[in-house]
């Protein structure tokens, strides 16, 4: 239960940041894309292969500094069935290598539906008495605006675990202010409802840093609703994303940690896949150039926020 795991994790790399995993084709350096559609033609099953070497490249070069990754559903499911097969075969290469996975999927559901999402991605299908896992991950993240009944079948499913899920509060988009920022009836804004709702639907399942294992999206854009988010939310971890090519800045996400430096953990998907782009190489150096984007965003988080 809880976000122990990955806190220890960020504890031992003394870095509170996860490697985003959205590969896009274009993200892929062209001579790793020439193999793979030499190999298996242009089309799906050529972008699979290139991006499934792209992807250990990256896990390889990666996995002593951060403490995680977060693959993007979305990459991997507009490539089909062959791309969620190399999505599950990417968690599984991550986890192997010691990182924590967090499959970002942002489902959300009635319950019945919700409870099979949550088999899929965190506790397995139970099949004739059996338990078959596929994807197996560690952490996902959810759209809980549909209430508490869509919410509470992953965290049924993440209890017996020791996994956890994060859920949508106050999101990094340009347009997250049109419903989230608008004012209830009490005078909370519907983030803040949203917040403590799920704070209070995961009470009692704090681990040993406090935190319970429902934790809370909140965009590194947004720095002032993160710092209201902190205060309310003294039991939620919260997962960060907007660091880098969105705009957040260190200073900007240092408001989502506690004072001892815990709590939360920054994501930065282009910034870190993309780095081999701006070296001026023909992306040969992918992955220093991805290692060295990882250490120089997690050195400037540490100008800011010192993890204990
Ligand atoms: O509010 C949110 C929630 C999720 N995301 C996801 O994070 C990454 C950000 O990618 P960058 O390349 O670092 O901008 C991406 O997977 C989004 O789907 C978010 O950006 N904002």
């Amino acid at each position: 239960m809880s976000f122990d795991v990955l806190q220890e994790k960020i504890r031992e790399k003394k870095n509170p940041t996860v490697a985003g995993l959205d590969a896009r084709i274009e993200y892929v350096p062209e001579y790793i894309r020439k193999e793979a559609f030499e190999k298996y033609g242009v089309g799906l099953k050529g972008a699979v292969e290139a991006i499934w070497q792209f992807n250990v490249g990256l896990i390889d070069a990666l996995c002593d500094i951060v403490p995680a990754v977060k693959p993007q559903s979305a990459y991997y499911e507009n490539l089909g069935w062959q791309g969620m097969e190399m999505l599950e075969r990417t968690i599984r290469y991550a986890k192997e290598k010691g990182l924590f996975v967090i499959a970002d999927i942002k489902r959300g559901d009635i319950g019945s539906t919700a409870t099979a999402y949550a088999e899929g991605w965190l506790s397995g299908a139970p099949i004739e008495g059996q338990v078959f896992k596929s994807f197996d991950a560690d952490c996902v993240t959810l759209n809980g605006y549909m209430g508490s009944d869509s919410i509470k079948p992953f965290l049924e499913a993440a209890k017996g675990e020791d996994k956890c899920a994060f859920v949508l509060v106050k999101t990094s988009n340009p347009g997250s202010g049109e419903l989230q920022d608008v004012k209830a009836a009490d005078g909370r804004t519907i983030y803040e409802v949203m917040g403590e709702l799920n704070e209070q639907i995961a009470a009692g399942t704090e681990g040993k840093y406090g935190f319970t294992m429902a934790g809370a999206v909140t965009g590194a854009t947004y720095p002032q609703q993160i710092q209201d988010l902190r205060a309310r939310l003294p039991h939620t971890f919260f997962l960060v994303p907007g660091y880098g090519a969105q705009g957040g800045t260190a200073a900007d996400v240092k408001y989502a940690f506690n004072e001892k430096g815990h709590g939360a953990i920054v994501n930065s998907s282009r910034g870190i896949m993309c780095a081999w782009k701006k070296t001026g190489g023909d992306g040969h150096d992918f992955q220093e150039a991805a290692r060295n984007a990882a250490i120089a965003m997690r050195d400037d988080i540490a100008q800011f926020v010192t993890v204990e």
